[in-house]
């Protein structure tokens, strides 16, 4: 294959990505997901090795309920833009980065919600929101009989590299998510129609955890 066949194939499935993060935005955007411009989104492009791969993310510090073509950009593995562009990768790229690292997953959300900032801080001392016997627990491919599966969290450090090797730790690759402490959820799957499955029942599961300790006080 010629230099020119490669780059007008990256090109298509770049443009292909950007719609599919586009309508994702969308959707979470309208499910009030994206409170205050918070949030990131990113999917992988190409081929994959730990060592050397690329990915779109959402730009930094945009309204996330907004559509413009200015919303993504190319990025490697160290998190620096793959293209000349003017645009700022979200200051939570190199998360994204680690988590493709360990995972060689395809997609990778990061929400901001109510329940999930309340789960991370009530459940702090454990380092883990413990789920027990939930039905949902089987959208992260756990199919045994009353499953128990804790969900990491780690600290919320403003500098982002002090979070990374936190990541690096405590990731469970059985648990396709990992919280930051009063911050909010990475969820992430091999596509996206994975992650936002795996997304939308970890969101299920924490409003639960929290309610159940509400009622039995
Ligand atoms: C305004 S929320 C603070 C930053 C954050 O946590 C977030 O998810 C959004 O950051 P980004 O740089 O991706 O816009
Ligand atoms: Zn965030």
């Amino acid at each position: 294959m010629s230099e020119l066949q490669r780059k007008l194939i990256l090109l298509e499935e770049k443009q292909r990505i950007y719609r599919e993060l586009s309508a994702v935005k969308a959707d979470f955007a309208s499910r009030g997901w994206f409170p205050g411009t918070s949030g990131n989104l990113s999917m992988r492009v190409g081929d994959y090795s730990p060592e050397s791969f690329t990915f779109a993310v959402t730009a930094s510090g945009k309204d996330k309920a907004a559509s413009t073509p200015e919303d993504f950009l190319l990025v490697d593995e160290t998190g620096k833009a793959c293209e000349p562009t003017a645009l700022k990768p979200s200051a939570e790229t190199l998360i994204h980065c680690e988590i493709y690292r360990l995972t060689g997953c395809g997609a990778i959300f990061h929400i901001h919600s109510v329940f999930n900032s309340l789960v991370s801080e009530l459940y702090w001392d454990r380092r883990a929101v413990p789920i027990e016997g939930v039905e949902l627990i089987k959208a992260f491919n756990i199919w045994d009989e009353e499953a128990v599966i804790d969900v990491p969290i780690v600290s919320n450090f403003a500098d982002i590299p002090r979070i990374v090797p936190e990541v690096t730790d405590r990731l469970n690759p059985r648990i396709p998510g990992i919280l930051l402490r009063k911050h909010g959820i990475y969820a992430w799957g091999r596509d996206a129609f994975e992650a936002r499955k795996h997304l939308e029942a970890f969101e299920f599961l924490f409003e639960y955890a929290y309610r159940l300790k509400l009622v039995r006080g």
